[in-house]
């Protein structure tokens, strides 16, 4: 299993990622993506589905409209790993 980041690498990680912070409270990250309409955000979330289940990794997100907000945290550790640092950059590159 993947185990939980040290604080600096954490934060050296965060630093290397677009637009990720922590989440208040819970050892987990977050970013919100913007597009420009409904379909590039369900486009979005549908090729980082894919990335997802090839990794068995799944983000908790939520979509309003052109919004897609999203947590990354891996429940079997109980804290950000390498595993949710890998998705999170594979989403901003989706996204970019
Ligand atoms: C059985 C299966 O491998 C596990 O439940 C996986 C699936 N996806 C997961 N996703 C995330 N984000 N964290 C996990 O700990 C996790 N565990």
């Amino acid at each position: 299993m993947a185990a939980k980041l040290t604080p600096d690498k954490r934060s050296a990680a965060l630093a290397s990622l677009h637009g990720w912070v922590e989440v208040d409270g819970r050892d987990a990250i977050t970013r919100v993506f913007k597009f420009r309409n409904f379909s590039e955000a369900w486009g979005f979330m549908s090729r980082a589905a894919l990335v997802a289940e090839g990794m068995d990794h799944h983000p908790e997100w939520t979509n309003v409209y052109s919004k897609v907000e999203v947590t990354l945290s891996t429940h079997d550790a109980g804290g950000v790993t390498e595993l949710d640092i890998k998705l999170a950059r594979a989403m901003d590159e989706i996204a970019a």
